[in-house]
């Protein structure tokens, strides 16, 4: 547990809040989107219809047995919040039941026509085809950092840091709020983003990462997509520059939060990039499948990930594992809120004195897409609330906090 009393969960019914706009409108407007972007039979349009309908104003719907390995898990979660509203329940425990339950509807787990068919794979693959051209340009500044830095360790250092904010801003590509259809967030030049970091433990991270030599790194990864190419290509460097021995990922082990990435999604990825007409990301994608075939790089998946439970609440098993790691980088937004168990910390709390049930140093690279933030220095927030009214929730600002 945290050291610190837990304060309340964010919930939809506070009125005004990012957590009402969710469930009241972008929820139901996903749920429109997996009807309108896959050929579902109609009885699943219509639940899913129905769905987006009730969450607005209606009560959770139960679960059938869908044959899900965690189905037995999920009537536990859900058992203290039968017949509540949507905008009762804590709002992260909306947010992963919603998505759990589209699975539900579309028969992903029952052997038929639509299993394994991942609702939101339009998505994912719009968002690799968009972001192409940045793609090609990170590639290329990856392929010439691992050329020179073999000869200069200081360059290693600077290499990792920029990779370090292409991860970050890589987060703010998310395909639950924008579309891949409408426009490209891939974008964006590290320097100038310099002044939206507002905590920024870049330089203690890579001094941990340069010295855990022969050490393994685990990523708690996030989108996949523009998002997942920038953690690739940060594991690449750590992996073919020698930095470290050893790279987990750890992925989700089903379709959730539209557009996160599952261990079918690394491999597409990778072919996605070996099938391109661009040398230095057929170099990229070779690299990544030796790392692969080797054992340097392990794939991993763990329901625990697609869960509503805090990380605190994380299984033994999977805490055992993580604490092999030298240094855990936790991507993105929603992994952010499960480190705060989604709660409502003071803004100024102490990173430290809540996520103090890591067995090891772990740093969370998250760009602002929700009303929950801890860490930051109270004349930061005076400011941020003058200039930008949206500051939390628009993804234009990111934080590197390191707890080691
Ligand atoms: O992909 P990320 O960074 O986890 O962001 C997804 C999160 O952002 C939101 O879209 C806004 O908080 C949530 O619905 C979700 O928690």
């Amino acid at each position: 547990m945290p050291k610190l009393p837990v304060p309340p969960p964010l919930v939809g019914s506070e009125i005004g809040s990012f957590t009402e706009f969710t469930v009241t409108e972008r929820m139901p407007a996903i749920a429109r989107r997996v009807i309108a972007e896959n050929n579902f039979s109609s009885e699943i349009n219509t639940t899913l219809e129905n769905l987006a309908t009730e969450l607005p104003i209606g009560y959770l719907r139960p679960l059938f047995n869908d044959t899900g390995v965690d189905i037995s898990a999920w009537e536990k979660y859900l058992e203290p919040y039968k017949n509540q509203r949507w905008l009762d329940v804590p709002w992260f425990f909306a947010e992963t039941y919603f998505y759990r339950l589209i699975l539900n509807i579309t028969n992903y787990f029952r052997p038929g026509e639509w299993q394994e068919i991942d609702p939101f794979n339009l998505q994912k693959s719009q968002g690799l085809e968009t972001s192409l051209n940045s793609i090609i340009l990170l590639g290329d500044r990856v392929n010439n950092w691992l050329d020179k830095s073999q000869l200069d360790e200081k360059l290693k250092q600077t290499a990792l840091i920029a990779l370090l904010y292409f991860s970050l801003w890589g987060n703010r590509v998310d395909l639950s709020l924008w579309s891949a259809f409408d426009n490209d967030r891939s974008r964006f030049d590290i320097e100038s983003q310099l002044a939206h970091v507002l905590v920024d433990d870049t330089h203690k991270a890579v001094e941990l990462l340069t010295s855990s030599q022969e050490g393994r790194i685990d990523f708690v990864v996030d989108n996949a997509g523009f998002e997942l190419v920038c953690d690739l290509c940060l594991v690449d460097f750590l992996l073919s520059g020698g930095v470290v021995e050893q790279v987990y990922l750890h992925l989700k082990p089903h379709p959730t939060f539209v557009s996160d990435a599952m261990i079918k999604d690394v491999h597409y990825t990778t072919k996605f990039l070996a099938t391109t007409s661009n040398q230095q990301m057929i170099s990229l994608a070779q690299r990544l499948q030796k790392h692969l075939a080797s054992g340097r790089l392990i794939l991993a998946d763990n329901y625990f990930w697609t869960s509503p439970l805090a990380f605190w609440e994380i299984p033994n098993s999977l805490k055992n594992e993580l604490a092999k790691s030298s240094l855990i980088i936790i991507k993105g937004d929603a992994n952010y809120r499960r480190l705060l168990g989604d709660r409502h910390w003071d803004f100024t709390t102490n990173i430290a004195d809540i996520v103090s049930y890591l067995p090891v140093p772990m740093v969370a690279l998250r760009t602002l897409k929700s009303e929950v933030a801890v860490g930051l220095k109270p004349e930061v927030i005076e400011k941020l609330a003058k200039s930008d009214s949206s500051w939390l929730t628009n993804g234009q600002w990111g934080v590197v906090q390191l707890v080691a």
